[in-house]
């Protein structure tokens, strides 16, 4: 069943939601968001790592490229700062009041259940072309975690990555996760095939291909809220061909 998300329900979990808010014409304003269906599999149970196969359809991840298309500029680390050689990629922040923005961050917060207040960092896109990667590192903060412009401290609970562009000739960029093994018999070799990249041995561990529509969520910290080293992860060169994904990172207060 296919319901339509009324608007006061997805507003209802973004109070405090931050992001870009700047004026556009809205690309989107025809968009009907609706509940979409998605298929679950579980890649590891600690860290939590799930697979969601279809978490956003063909017109959404269309309508994000073109909103996202005129803005891609060098990613950086962290807020400011920007270093090739850790991470190659282009970003593009993504605005806030943009139907098919809102009703994929209103997915995100559904999906992990527990909300919190449902504030959300990311919301940008993230495109890698040839040779272009992204080394490993944690989407959490370390020590005291990150302050909000009203000094209250929070980190990132979770992450998304969704992937929304893939090119037919798309050869690596793959996300890899080095400290992840795959649970023993959680998963049928055939299952597996088709989420994981057939092993290479520079890069043991999880390998989780890039397939439009689908994206990998993870628990980046601890019940005590401190982060989880096991959630080191990377976005493997792209050696040829075009990735481009969204970045969500619903965060926790202290
Ligand atoms: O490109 C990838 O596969 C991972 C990207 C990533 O981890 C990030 O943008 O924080
Ligand atoms: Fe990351």
């Amino acid at each position: 069943m296919v319901a339509l998300l009324q608007f006061s329900d997805w507003q209802r979990h973004l109070p405090f939601g931050i992001g870009d808010f700047g004026s556009s014409r809205s690309l989107s304003k025809a968009f009907k968001c609706v509940n979409k269906e998605y298929k679950t599999t579980i890649l590891s149970r600690d860290p939590l790592l799930i697979y969601i196969h279809g978490f956003i359809s063909t017109e959404e991840s269309e309508l994000l490229l073109k909103l996202g298309e005129p803005k891609f500029e060098p990613s950086r680390l962290g807020q400011n700062e920007r270093n090739a050689s850790v991470r190659s990629s282009t970003s593009a922040t993504l605005l806030r009041n943009e139907p098919v923005v809102d009703c994929i961050a209103a997915r995100a917060l559904e999906f992990q259940g527990s909300a919190m207040e449902g504030v959300l960092d990311g919301l940008q896109l993230v495109r890698y072309t040839e040779s272009q990667q992204y080394n490993a590192h944690f989407d959490w903060y370390r020590g005291e975690g990150n302050h909000d412009p009203e000094g209250r401290r929070y980190n990132r609970l979770t992450s998304f990555f969704v992937i929304v562009e893939a090119t037919t000739d798309l050869d690596g960029g793959e996300t890899h996760f080095p400290e992840v093994i795959q649970s023993p018999g959680l998963l049928p070799e055939t299952a597996m095939d088709s989420i994981m990249s057939s092993q290479r041995e520079e890069y043991p561990g999880l390998r989780v291909k890039p397939v439009v529509g689908n994206a990998i969520f993870w628990i980046n910290l601890h019940p005590n809220g401190t982060g989880d080293e096991r959630t080191l992860h990377a976005g493997l060169p792209v050696n040829r061909g075009r990735k481009t994904a969204m970045n969500i990172w619903p965060r926790v207060y202290f």
